[in-house]
């Protein structure tokens, strides 16, 4: 089984109040888009010299094709998160078309963190489950629940039923 791991984006916080820390979170979510042009196999060989894991991400208009390189030389990635809307803000509408290339992921790459990001809910966490993401990042719905808690047990709950667990 694949660990599920749950992220509220930090982007929907109030930084002020940060107890969501305490709700069961696995990760907290932080986007930083910049353009990266250098050198790709030095910053992979630099964040694993400190004992971190790379990861990428893709824009919705991005092929699948354009990870599979990333995932398969020596200086591979950890994780793929897969963006179920394009960057920016949160609050917008899931793409489930998305879910094509979390799907063909989790066949190349059975243990491979897939992650997804945009407009994660009640509605669409199953079948970003199903498809095969392990790790899901919500902003509006958890920051905008009144028991985070409960809100982030069900997604985990999600995962675990996707992979036949619990
Ligand atoms: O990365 C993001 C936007 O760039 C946000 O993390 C994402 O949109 C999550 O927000 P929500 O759950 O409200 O859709």
């Amino acid at each position: 089984m694949l660990k599920p791991k749950i992220a509220p984006s930090m982007l929907s916080s109030d930084f002020a109040n940060l107890a969501m820390l305490k709700c069961g979170a696995d990760w907290l979510h932080l986007d930083i888009m910049s353009l990266f042009t250098g050198n790709w196999g030095e910053l992979v060989q630099r964040i694993k010299l400190k004992s971190m894991w790379p990861g990428v991400a893709l824009k919705p208009g991005t092929n699948i094709e354009e990870v599979y390189p990333l995932l398969d030389g020596e200086d591979s990635v950890e994780m793929v998160l897969c963006m179920t809307v394009d960057p920016g803000f949160g609050g917008q509408k899931f793409m489930p078309e998305m879910m094509n290339k979390v799907h063909a992921l989790r066949k190349k790459y059975p243990s491979l963190d897939i992650e997804v990001d945009g407009g994660l809910g009640p509605s669409t966490i199953d079948m970003a489950a199903s498809a095969g993401a392990n790790c899901i990042v919500a902003g509006s719905l958890v920051f905008g629940a009144s028991d985070p808690a409960h809100v982030i047990s069900l997604m985990r709950k999600s995962i675990e039923n996707a992979q036949g667990v619990g």
